[in-house]
Order: C-alpha cells, then sequence, then structure tokens
C-alpha cells in the first residue's frame, strides 16, 4: 500500500475543485480515509467479520465502490465459506488499476485465497449476480440522492436468503445541535490527525457538490422501502455509521 501523505489541500487554492477518486486521490488514498473516517480501520476489519457469517456456500460477495480493495481483503482474511468469490466493481479507472496491482501482489504471495474480479463501471448499470454478502462502504453517500432507492432495490432482489448488505455511511443528524456537536468532533478527530484548518476547510468544500449524507432514519426508511426487512445499526464513530440490513 501507498504510504504517500495527503497534502491535497494543504497548500491555498484559487478555487477548490469539486472532489474526484483522480490519481491524485489514488495515491494518497490510504492515508486520507484513515485520517478522515473514524473507525475506518475497525469497520473495514470487522466487515470482514460479519461477511463470514452471511457468506453461503458458492455465491458472490460484492464489495461495490471498492477504491483500493481494503473490502475485498478483509473478505479475503475472514470468509472460508466453501465456493465464495468476490466482485469488487469501482468507476474510477485510477482506483481500479491501483487496486488491480494489491490484489495481484497478494495472489502471488498466498494460496487458497478467495477468487477476486475487478470491475472497472457504475454500480448504478451493473446486473447483480445471486449474492450472500453486499458491501457498501462509504459508497452510497457518493451516488445522486434520487438514484438510491433504485439501487438498494436492485441489491435486496439480489440477496439470497441467509445473506446481508452491509452499509458504511457518514452520517447527518436531524437534531441541530447533535448535527453540530458530531460536526465539530469530527473536525476535531482531523485535526488530531495532523490536519490544518486550510485542509479541513478546503476539503469540505471540494466534497460538499459531490457526497450528500443522509441521516440513519433517511437509511433505515429507504432500506425498508427498498424490500430490506431489519435494519441494524452495528457501529457508530460520532458522524459515521455502519448498518447491517437483512434482506
Ligand atoms: N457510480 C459508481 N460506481 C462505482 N463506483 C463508484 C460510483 N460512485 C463512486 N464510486 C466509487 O466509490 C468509492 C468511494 S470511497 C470507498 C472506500 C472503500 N469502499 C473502502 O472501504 O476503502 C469512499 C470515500 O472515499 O469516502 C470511490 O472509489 C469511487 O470511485
Ligand atoms: O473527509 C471528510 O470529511 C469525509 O467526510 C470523508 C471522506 C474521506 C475520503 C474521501 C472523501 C470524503
Amino acid at each position: 500500500m501507498s504510504k504517500e501523505p495527503d497534502r491535497l489541500f494543504a497548500q491555498p487554492l484559487p478555487q477548490v475543485p469539486d472532489f474526484a477518486f483522480n490519481e491524485d486521490v489514488v495515491r494518497v488514498f490510504p492515508d486520507m480515509i484513515k485520517r478522515s473516517v473514524p473507525g475506518y480501520p475497525t469497520i473495514v476489519e470487522n466487515l470482514g467479520v460479519l461477511a463470514a457469517q452471511f457468506a453461503q456456500p458458492h455465491s458472490v460477495l460484492y464489495d461495490l465502490g471498492s477504491s483500493l480493495g481494503a473490502v475485498t481483503q478483509a473478505l479475503r482474511r475472514h470468509v472460508r465459506t466453501e465456493g465464495c468469490r468476490v466482485i469488487a466493481v469501482d468507476n474510477s479507472a485510477a482506483m481500479v488499476e491501483r487496486c488491480r496491482e494489491y490484489l495481484n501482489g497478494q495472489d502471488s504471495m498466498f494460496q487458497e485465497l478467495l477468487p477476486v474480479e475487478v470491475i472497472e463501471g457504475d454500480i448504478l448499470a451493473l446486473q447483480f449476480k445471486p449474492a450472500s454478502v453486499v458491501a457498501l462502504n462509504f459508497t452510497l453517500q457518493f451516488i445522486a440522492p434520487q438514484e438510491r432507492l433504485a439501487l438498494l432495490g436492485r441489491i435486496r432482489q439480489a440477496l439470497l436468503p441467509g445473506g446481508a448488505l452491509i452499509l458504511s455511511e457518514k452520517l447527518r443528524f436531524n437534531d441541530v445541535e447533535e448535527h453540530a456537536l458530531l460536526t465539530d468532533l469530527h473536525i476535531a478527530f482531523k485535526r488530531a490527525n495532523g490536519y490544518s484548518e486550510l485542509e479541513i476547510a478546503q476539503k469540505r468544500s471540494a466534497i460538499e457538490n459531490v457526497m450528500k449524507p443522509d441521516s440513519l432514519e433517511e437509511h433505515r426508511e429507504r432500506l425498508l422501502a427498498a424490500g430490506f426487512s431489519k435494519v441494524v445499526p452495528w457501529f457508530q464513530c460520532l458522524n459515521f455509521a455502519s448498518l447491517i440490513a437483512l434482506p
């Protein structure tokens, strides 16, 4: 994994462009996501542990919006179910290229890893195969809000009995005080991880048009509307949470 530190927003930019998952972001992504998302390492590792409980023999496990394949690698560490394979999908060419490099490196070092196929494509255009586990780890928040329900409906239709969707997201809060407190605490988390006020402000302006978080209530209602029967939050750290949705 690249160890390059994230300094993308360290210098004043005359105009802050909309955030994109391009080559510059790919180079610093492991550092960026760890220093920006409270609980990220815990969520990724335990996503593998959870997935192992839902994986059904001879089925597909999806990693949607796979970036550099952190979730795929956690699935490979924890899932031991017979005949499972992983399909990782991302629409950023730069992410997919680097993700394939990492996974090929693993394949050449270890035997008996779950087979992985990395697809460069839009998850909105995907024809889902019957799946026991679908991971959307901080990806749904980048999908246009009007597309989210239909996508979750297609995922619900693809899920096998006994399977699960694991959905991790940044949250917003309907209660104004709660929203302000957790937003301030998230900023304190970033500061504690070495980001300057300028970096925090410029990153915020870069993501505000492209990343639209929902509240926990909105997630729950939309998942039920998409046909899921049960929604169980299993992790929250500040304004970041992860949910299990059962078919
Ligand atoms: N329509 C789309 N189709 C496919 N991919 C998409 C789409 N929209 C966005 N992406 C991809 O979704 C990923 C979101 S990052 C996921 C982290 C990873 N899951 C991790 O656990 O490390 C989250 C973050 O950076 O906060 C990016 O790689 C996008 O290219
Ligand atoms: O940085 C933030 O404020 C976030 O909400 C998380 C994030 C992490 C990586 C890319 C984009 C957003």
